[in-house]
């Protein structure tokens, strides 16, 4: 699904790279945390993925297409087949929590009424059934981080990328996003998660990358946090 090959990245101006020679496989259905200290590398690898960056060395494959070689009008093609979410969630304020999610749809042309039908399905599934009316400003930020999800997953996604996701939750609220994400999971969507929340990582046991400096020093199945601040 995702393959890195010697991936180098480096920005203009930065006397040193962003990510070194970092080479890594990740398969259909993998739950992936991706871990290091700020400055690490984490978003610059999830950036590559999304190809709002360019490798300046090494090949980026992702869903069987080498990145490198994909022409820029079919990139949104294939960011369609990717959910992203972040920490600062990023709905639209002057949305309902339904339109929220509509959106995601309606911007990839879906009829409208595979759209009625498939937003009270996915809000039901993220546990938000009965809150389609509400706007963002009336929800909780673990509420806010479901329909951000719900607006990720609703196209049925090959690949979910969580920046950050519980990063401005409190404990609790996050272990019950942790739980949503592996549900998702579940489903066969492979998912791809940086964070700092080390409780989190060690609860769940599932495959780690560490980064450090941009390189890669861990990649460990069933791992643990691991480093320390
Ligand atoms: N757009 C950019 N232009 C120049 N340098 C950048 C850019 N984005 C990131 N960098 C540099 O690349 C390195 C890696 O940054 P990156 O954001 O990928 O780290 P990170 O692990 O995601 O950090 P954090 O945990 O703080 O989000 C850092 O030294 C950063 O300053």
């Amino acid at each position: 699904m995702i393959r890195f090959d010697n991936v180098s990245k480096s920005y203009p101006k930065q006397s040193r790279p962003a990510l070194r020679d970092v080479s890594l496989d990740i398969s259909k259905g993998e739950f992936v945390f991706l871990v290091g200290s700020s400055g690490s590398g984490k978003s610059t690898f999830m950036r590559l993925i999304l190809r709002e960056e360019r490798a300046s060395h090494g090949q980026v494959h992702v869903l069987g297409k080498d990145l490198a070689k994909l022409s820029n009008w079919k990139v949104p093609q294939m960011r369609r087949q990717l959910g992203t979410v972040f920490q600062d969630f990023r709905l639209l304020p002057n949305k309902s929590v339904a339109d929220n999610v509509a959106f995601a749809q309606e911007v990839i042309g879906r009829p409208r009424g595979e759209i009625k039908k498939a937003v009270p399905q996915v809000l039901e599934l993220v546990g938000l059934g009965g809150k389609e009316d509400r706007m963002p400003g009336e929800l909780s930020g673990g509420e806010q981080q479901r329909v951000a999800i719900a607006r990720a997953f609703v196209n049925r996604p090959a690949l979910l990328i969580a920046d950050e996701p519980t990063g401005n939750l409190d404990p609790q609220t996050s272990v019950g996003i942790m739980k949503l994400l592996d549900r998702i999971n579940r489903t066969g969507t492979t998912v791809i998660m940086a964070t700092h929340d080390q409780q989190i990582v060690d609860q769940m046991r599932k495959r780690v990358i560490e980064l450090e400096q941009g390189r890669l020093v861990r990649d460990q199945s069933r791992g643990v946090y691991g480093y320390q601040h």
